[in-house]
């Protein structure tokens, strides 16, 4: 049995079919990602599994326990982070921290998970006082001061600027080596790219793709981009008679030659030859949001 199984799970919200069939494994110590767009179905999944919603159909084990069952039991096992959590203004990080420690059998020293998470001097400060960072590393550090064996983790870094956003993914990736298996649920690609084993991608309360970031990416196909400003102007066909090239589109003085193989030099040989030169040249592969496109025809971000 795997760590963690999710089979054809189902859940509506009146006549909306919020989650539809939905399936994956989670190996233990993995970082496993749920991303998908606003509305997907990513929070319902994961809530499913947490206990906190019961689902219609299908079956979900966690360690071998049924949420929906085994609730007191799997309470010592998950850690969770709330989508935007928000405490009490005036309750301070110590307090939070024993507060939350209590309701477990064999908690985490709280010192060191303060230490440990950048918190460390922050004990008497009360949650109002906290950057937006701070209070994201003390919803983390509540979904793991039970000590537990898996931790969900919900819009991780919503909010955040990009030195806190790193600095949080640096954390994640302490937690999972120390033994932590992790559940990200996120509709950020670089938070995915960078931070999981595998992903579920998740549209319109489906499992669309289940693969690696690179796995993903390559489904995607090998093309790439090369995009320059030309010195002085030339017929498309120049380039579109290059077996390298399948489409070549420009947006005001840029142009976009987009094709496989050994595209860059294909062009540039060209260019040269007939006197051009490519200013701002760049070349660009295959990302994880061209292979989100391609298998659900929409952006993430929409
Ligand atoms: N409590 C609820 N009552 C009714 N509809 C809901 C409820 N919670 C979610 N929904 C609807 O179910 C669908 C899936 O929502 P869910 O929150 O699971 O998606 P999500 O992928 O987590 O989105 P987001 O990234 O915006 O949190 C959405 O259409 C949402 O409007």
């Amino acid at each position: 049995m795997a760590f963690i199984e999710v089979e054809d799970l189902v859940k509506h919200y009146g006549s909306e079919r919020a989650v539809d069939g939905v399936s994956f494994t989670v190996d233990e110590g993995e970082i496993f990602g749920i991303l998908g767009p606003n509305g997907a179905g990513k929070t319902t999944t994961v809530e499913c599994l947490e206990g906190l919603r019961t689902r219609d159909s299908g079956r979900v084990s966690v360690t071998g326990l049924d949420p929906e069952r085994d609730g007191a039991e799997l309470k010592q096992v998950l850690g969770i982070q709330l989508q935007e959590s928000r405490l009490p203004d005036r309750l301070r990080v110590g307090e939070a921290l024993d507060l939350y420690a209590s309701f477990y059998k064999r908690p985490a020293d709280t010192d060191r998970l303060i230490e440990s998470l950048g918190l460390g001097g922050k004990r008497k400060t009360p949650f109002a006082k906290l950057s937006g960072g701070q209070q994201q590393r003390l919803s983390i550090a509540l979904a793991l001061v039970g000590n537990p064996r898996i931790a969900v983790l919900d819009e991780l870094t919503t909010g955040l600027d990009p030195q806190a956003r790193r600095d949080t993914w640096d954390l994640i990736e302490q937690v999972r080596d120390s033994g932590v298996t992790i559940i990200l649920v996120t509709h950020f690609m670089d938070e995915a790219e960078r931070l999981c084993d595998r992903l579920a991608v998740i549209d319109s309360g489906k499992v669309v793709a289940l693969d690696t970031p690179a796995g993903l990416t390559a489904r995607a196909g090998d093309e790439q981009r090369v995009r320059f400003r030309p010195s002085a102007p030339f017929a498309d066909a120049l380039l579109l008679d290059l077996p390298e090239v399948a489409e070549v589109t420009r947006t005001g003085p840029q142009m976009v030659v987009t094709g496989r193989g050994n595209l860059l030099q294909a062009v540039t040989s060209v260019l040269a030859r007939n006197h051009i030169v490519a200013a701002d040249l760049r070349v660009e592969q295959v990302s994880l949001e061209d292979a989100f496109v391609a298998l659900t025809g929409k952006p993430l971000d929409n």
